[in-house]
């Protein structure tokens, strides 16, 4: 192993400079580290802090915590203390509050009708949306940032699903990303409050300064747009639409005349705000980043783009013998794109190597001996790192490095299962996503117009790399050209 990867252990500060010259490029550091260290490392910070975190990759262990071994490892309050804006909602719930919450949303998201609607945000943002602005960009030949599309894209569709109403951000004027932008501000403060010792952050907080002086401003924002969203939601008939001519099922619905979501006025209360912007967040950065990594391996491996293409062939000549106008475009359906296994592999694979959400933390409620024979004390912080198992030669082989959508897929053809705790982007256990499927069959049927009726060129020297975040986000967005493809 490279002893020269682990962080240096220094008197009363401890790791702690090593983590702040380190911060900038935080999740490849990590993975040294893990990659020195067998897969899981203690890092202890200023003795006096009490900071510690212990960080593992190593599927057995991530068996352990997030199937098996559940009930031990909450997400702890000091979690819920660093995503304050989450309230008691289901991303911060622990227990007996967790378990309710989690049946609520599983009885929603197994509704036809939220799926109908569902499904035809999706497409409807395509037509209407993506597609025009893309057709816009490749005739006007200016560079496009994939990363802010794919925001105002997810947003505009999550919003519509959560709340019925269409914020149009995907409109032809572009308007400022205020809210996007609040979201993101929580996500890297999140980070931030990981990086110092808590009493730190605490106490900055209550002073207002620096980046928590940012995140109440941030904090505020998310609640004005909610508070928007519902006034818009109950003044027009925009949740009952017009082209669809039917009554929409949108997320809020379920919860407006829920009593334990509204105060004795029959009003939404704290827990309903939460819980909305909770959803927010579930659905919509995560689907944008991975498209976006997507696009960035797509680009760099221009082979992957042919083998989709050859996957949709048959499907597009089917449309184009059968469909008119649209300005010369296919659309897929999520049901025609659904079964093709070369497409969802080179997604997952880039999801391996880039997932949305890099690192996922959990406390230890009773003491405990982890597979990999460390022990763990009550009340210590497990920081798991997603990012860094993707990169473990012991777990995905001595190409694990490399983008290579053909690991994902049989010898007969179809899709390798890898169990959720070695491809842990949708979590595993008793807590996984519960949006995962949805999002896959979404994900794909967007990546799939997109791939058919565009070519993408990356600007040269344009740097991609994540900025330190509790989510995968590019610093420099993704810088890229548009042109209209010619099908014969
Ligand atoms: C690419 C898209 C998505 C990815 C990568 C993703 C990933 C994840 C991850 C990692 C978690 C665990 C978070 C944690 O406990 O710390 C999670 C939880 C969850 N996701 Fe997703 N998600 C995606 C899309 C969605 C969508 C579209 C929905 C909503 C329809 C959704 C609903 C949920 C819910 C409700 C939970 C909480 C589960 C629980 O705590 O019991 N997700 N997701």
């Amino acid at each position: 192993s490279n002893m020269a990867a682990l962080p240096r252990e220094w008197p009363l500060v401890g790791m702690f400079p090593s983590l702040v010259a380190n911060l900038h490029r935080f999740h490849d550091y990590s993975t040294a580290f893990l990659a020195a260290s067998g897969g899981s490392f203690v890092f202890r910070g200023p003795s006096l802090s009490g900071m510690r975190f212990f960080f593992t990759c190593d599927p057995a262990n991530i068996r352990h915590i997030f199937v098996s071994n559940f009930t031990n490892y909450p997400k702890g309050v000091e979690f819920a203390a660093i995503f304050d804006i989450m309230g008691d909602s289901f991303f911060n719930a622990d227990g007996e509050s967790w378990r309710r919450q989690r049946e609520k949303v599983q009885h929603l998201v197994s509704s036809p009708q939220l799926l109908t609607y569902m499904a035809w945000c999706c497409r409807d943002k395509v037509e209407d949306g993506l597609l025009p602005f893309l057709s816009r960009s490749s005739h006007a030949e200016v560079p496009i940032d994939i990363q802010e599309l794919f925001t105002r894209f997810t947003f505009d569709m999550t919003a519509r699903s959560v709340f019925g109403v269409d914020p149009g951000l995907l409109s032809v004027d572009m308007p400022p990303l205020t809210v996007p932008n609040a979201m993101e501000a929580v996500m890297d403060v999140g980070f931030f409050r990981h990086t110092v010792p808590a009493s730190c952050w605490r106490f900055m907080k209550r002073v207002k300064v620096g980046p928590e002086r940012q995140l109440a401003a941030a904090q505020l924002e998310l609640r004005r747009f909610v508070a928007e969203m519902l006034e818009k939601r109950r003044d027009g008939p925009v949740h009952v639409d017009e082209v669809r001519e039917e009554r929409n099922e949108e997320i809020v619905s379920s919860y407006l005349h829920d009593p334990e979501y509204s105060d004795e006025n029959g009003r939404p209360n704290a827990f309903l705000y939460a819980t909305l912007i909770n959803y927010m967040f579930a659905g919509r950065d995560t689907a944008g980043m991975s498209m976006t990594w997507f696009f960035y391996n797509l680009i760099k491996h221009p082979h992957v783009v042919s083998a989709i293409r050859v996957e949709l062939a048959p499907i597009a000549m089917h449309k184009a013998a059968t469909s008119t106008g649209n300005n010369h475009m296919v659309i897929f359906d999520p049901e025609e794109t659904k079964p093709l296994v070369y497409l969802q592999a080179a997604l997952f694979e880039s999801m391996r190597l880039y997932p949305p959400g890099p690192i996922e933390r959990k406390t230890v409620m009773a003491d405990d001996v982890l597979p990999s024979g460390h022990r763990v004390q009550r009340g210590e912080t497990i920081l798991i790192a997603l990012y860094s198992m993707g990169r473990m030669e012991g777990v995905w082989g001595e190409d694990c490095h490399e983008y290579r959508p053909e690991r994902w897929v049989k010898e007969d053809g179809k899709l390798l299962h890898v169990p959720s705790y070695k491809f842990l982007a949708f979590n595993a256990g008793a807590r996984s996503c519960l949006g995962k499927h949805i999002s896959v069959v979404q994900m794909k049927s967007v990546i799939a117009a997109m791939v058919w009726n565009f070519d993408f060129e990356m600007l040269t020297r344009h740097v991609v790399e994540p900025k330190p975040s509790v989510v995968l986000k590019m610093k420099n967005g993704l810088l890229a050209k548009v042109h209209k493809r010619r099908v014969e």
